[in-house]
């Protein structure tokens, strides 16, 4: 049986910091673990120009602890008044690595996002021109749409027209959830990838409504059922270029989760990795982690893997069970089985 593994310092392509003491509380967590994140710009209000990028990164910077190997990588929020000239100078200073997509209305502070793609494309062309990733929460909003049919609904109104129409705009498929989804990915050729997060790997929808609802359990999209989970761990662990980690994680203090109407999101950066190592070493697929941590995500984003290393070794992590942030309690992703793997100090 292995025993320990040594991986390049892997990133996480998609998380929520949030702001203010939830900021402050979470960001060790992912700052610990983690090189490099691209950081979700749904704040109240959401981080829309360039300038709200920057005051952003500097309150995320102050969260960091002093001597941790952690950059922000900052995404802006697309609206449907986004100033392409103030995207392009952001992108060319390398304040920002990708913008992101919401159709209004789809998730948590989801708002400002697009309704009407017309008044995008002038932002998307000059993505498309100079290699700027776009961000997708990949989520119907029309009400007729059953919740579990969002996403491939949206591959085929939404993503699919889009890129018919602006070839050569990069994109990725946020948190995937569905074998649609990893299809879509897998077929679309090098300007689309897809994340996947660590709780998708692990929970289908029997996880949050069998046996009593489980508000820790609920994001969205909402886990599918188990065919569904079985094709995201095979997309994970395959190794392709196309996915990699993104852990979403995503927190709201207990009040907002254990509520008549609960916020989506699940807390994940404390336990990611050992997480992971559990699903990919089931998966007979150990030798393949690295790939999907550590190196298809710099990969996609034309950077350089990390050089730094870290190491994982068998034994319970020493995670809470739930921390405490000056905005109340906060749970950590508890899958509901021992977790065997953590990182070394
Ligand atoms: N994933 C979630 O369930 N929630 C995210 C938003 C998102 O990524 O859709 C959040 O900001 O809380
Ligand atoms: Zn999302
Ligand atoms: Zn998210």
């Amino acid at each position: 049986m292995t025993e320990t593994l040594t991986l390049r310092r892997p990133d996480d392509w998609h998380l929520h910091l949030r702001d203010g003491e939830m900021m402050t509380a979470v960001t060790p967590h992912s700052a610990r673990d983690f090189g490099r994140a691209i950081i979700m710009p749904n704040l109240v209000p959401p981080v829309v120009t360039a300038a709200d990028a920057e005051a952003y990164r500097a309150r995320i910077l102050q969260a960091v602890p002093k001597g941790a190997d952690f950059t922000p990588l900052m995404t802006l929020y697309l609206t449907e008044t986004t100033d392409p000239a103030d995207v392009r100078r952001a992108a060319e200073t390398g304040l920002i690595a990708a913008l992101k997509l919401y159709p209004a209305g789809a998730t948590t502070n989801s708002d400002s996002g697009v309704r009407d793609f017309d008044r995008v494309m002038p932002v998307l062309e000059t993505m498309a021109e100079i290699g700027l990733p776009l961000c997708v929460h990949g989520e119907v909003t029309d009400p007729a749409v059953d919740i579990f049919d969002r996403e491939a609904v949206f591959i085929d109104r939404v993503l699919d027209p889009l890129r018919a129409r602006m070839p050569g705009l990069r994109v990725v498929m946020e948190h995937v959830t569905t074998a649609d989804g990893v299809a879509y990915a897998r077929a679309g050729g090098p300007d689309l990838a897809a994340t996947i997060t660590a709780h998708h790997l692990v929970i289908n929808r029997n996880h949050i409504l069998a046996g009593g609802i489980r508000p820790h359990y609920y994001c969205l999209p909402v886990a599918k059922r188990e065919t569904h989970r079985l094709a995201l761990v095979e997309a994970a662990t395959s190794g392709e270029a196309c996915f990699f980690l993104g852990t979403d994680s995503a927190p709201h203090p207990d009040g907002a989760k254990e509520s008549a109407c609960g916020c989506a999101g699940c807390f994940t950066a404390p336990v990611t990795l050992p997480l992971l190592a559990h699903v990919f070493e089931t998966a007979g697929a150990l030798d393949r982690l690295e790939a999907f941590a550590s190196l298809n995500g710099p990969g996609f984003y034309r950077m350089a893997p990390n050089e730094a290393r870290i190491t994982l070794e068998r034994g319970a992590p020493d995670v809470p069970a739930s921390i405490d942030t000056g905005a109340g309690p906060l749970t950590v992703f508890d899958p509901g089985f021992p977790l065997d793997w953590r990182v070394r100090a």
